[in-house]
C-alpha cells in the first residue's frame, strides 16, 4: 500500500459557518507519525473527522481513501465505510469512555468490531480477547486498574485507557484529535510517548492534532499545518522554524527553536515544506 491516507481536493463548507477546508490534498505513508497543527479554527479537527467519515465533504469534488479503501467520494460515504472504520482507532480529547463501566469493559469495547452481534450483546469475550485487552492495558501502564470504574480515573489515565481500547481494536491507523488538550504536562508526555511507541514499535500510522508545537516537533517527524482551511506547511517538523511558526500562527511569539528536540523524520509521503 503506497499511502494509508490519501486526500484529494477535499473542501468543506458549513452552512453559514463558511468554508472550513479549501481543496485539501495530502498523502500519508504507512508507518508515519504526523502532527496536524495550526491556529484555533484552522480546520484540524474537521479534517481529521473527514478521514474516518465522521463528516462529509462538499459534493462538487473531493475524495478520501484510507487503508486502500474509499471513505468518501464527492461528499458521499462509501457503502463499506464501517469496514474501514473498524481499522481506525479514534482517540478523542474527552476520551469517550463509558463512565459507569469498568476499565476492562471499556477496553473490550475495542474488540466489538471483530465479534458477532450476539457475543457483543452478551459481553461474551474469549480468553484471547480478554488477554489482548489486559496486554493493551499493560502496554499503557493501566493494568492495575482493570476493575476500576472509568469515572474514577484522572484525565490522563482515561486517555491511556482509550488508547488501550484502540490497541484492543487492533486498529491499523490511529487518529487522535487533540488527545492532550485537557491534560497536565506530565500526563501529556506519557500519552504522546505511548502514541510514539505504538508508531515506532508496531509500525502503526498515527495522525494527531495538536495545539502544542513543542510536542508536535518532539514526537512527530512530519507536520502538516493548516491556516484558515488551507495547508500552509507540509514537511519535516524539524523545519518548523520560529519564522515559519509565526507565519502559520500569525504571531511574533515564536522566537526560539522549539524547546523539545525533534524526532528524526522516518519517511514522508508527498511531504513538502511549503511555508
Ligand atoms: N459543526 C460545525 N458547524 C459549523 N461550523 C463548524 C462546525 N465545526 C467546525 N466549524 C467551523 O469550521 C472551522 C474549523 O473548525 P475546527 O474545529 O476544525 O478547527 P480546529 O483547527 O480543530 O480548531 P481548534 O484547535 O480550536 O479545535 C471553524 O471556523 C469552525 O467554527
Amino acid at each position: 500500500m503506497e499511502s494509508v491516507i490519501r486526500v484529494t481536493n477535499l473542501s468543506k463548507t458549513f452552512g453559514k459557518g463558511g468554508k472550513a477546508l479549501h481543496d485539501i490534498s495530502l498523502s500519508i505513508a504507512p508507518g508515519e507519525m504526523v502532527a496536524l497543527i495550526g491556529p484555533s479554527g484552522s480546520g484540524k479537527s474537521t479534517l481529521l473527522r473527514h478521514l474516518s467519515g465522521l463528516s462529509q465533504g462538499d459534493r462538487e469534488q473531493g475524495r478520501i481513501d484510507v487503508l486502500g479503501s474509499p471513505v468518501q467520494v464527492k461528499g458521499k460515504l462509501d457503502s463499506d465505510v464501517r469496514q474501514t472504520r473498524s481499522k481506525i482507532g479514534y482517540i478523542f480529547q474527552q476520551y469517550n469512555l463509558v463512565n459507569r463501566m469498568s476499565v476492562m469493559s471499556n477496553v473490550l469495547i475495542g474488540a466489538l468490531g471483530r465479534i458477532s452481534t450476539w457475543r457483543g450483546c452478551l459481553s461474551f469475550f474469549t480468553k484471547e480477547e480478554q488477554a489482548l485487552a489486559l496486554e493493551s492495558l499493560r502496554r499503557v501502564g493501566m493494568d492495575a486498574f482493570v476493575n476500576q470504574r472509568a469515572s474514577r480515573l484522572s484525565g490522563g489515565q482515561q486517555q491511556r485507557v482509550a488508547i488501550a481500547r484502540a490497541l484492543t481494536q487492533q486498529a491499523e491507523l490511529i487518529l487522535a484529535d487533540e488527545p492532550i488538550a485537557s491534560l497536565d504536562p506530565e500526563s501529556s508526555r506519557k500519552v504522546m510517548e505511548i502514541l510514539a511507541d505504538i508508531n515506532e514499535r508496531d509500525g502503526k500510522t498515527v495522525v494527531v492534532t495538536l495545539h502544542q508545537v513543542d510536542y508536535a516537533c518532539k514526537f512527530c517527524p512530519r507536520a502538516i499545518a493548516l491556516k484558515d482551511g488551507h495547508i500552509v506547511f507540509d514537511g519535516p517538523s524539524a523545519m518548523l522554524t520560529p519564522a515559519r511558526l509565526n507565519a502559520i500562527y500569525g504571531t511574533t511569539t515564536f522566537n526560539d527553536e522549539p524547546a523539545l528536540p525533534a524526532r528524526a523524520p522516518l519517511k514522508i509521503a508527498g511531504g513538502l515544506a511549503i511555508a
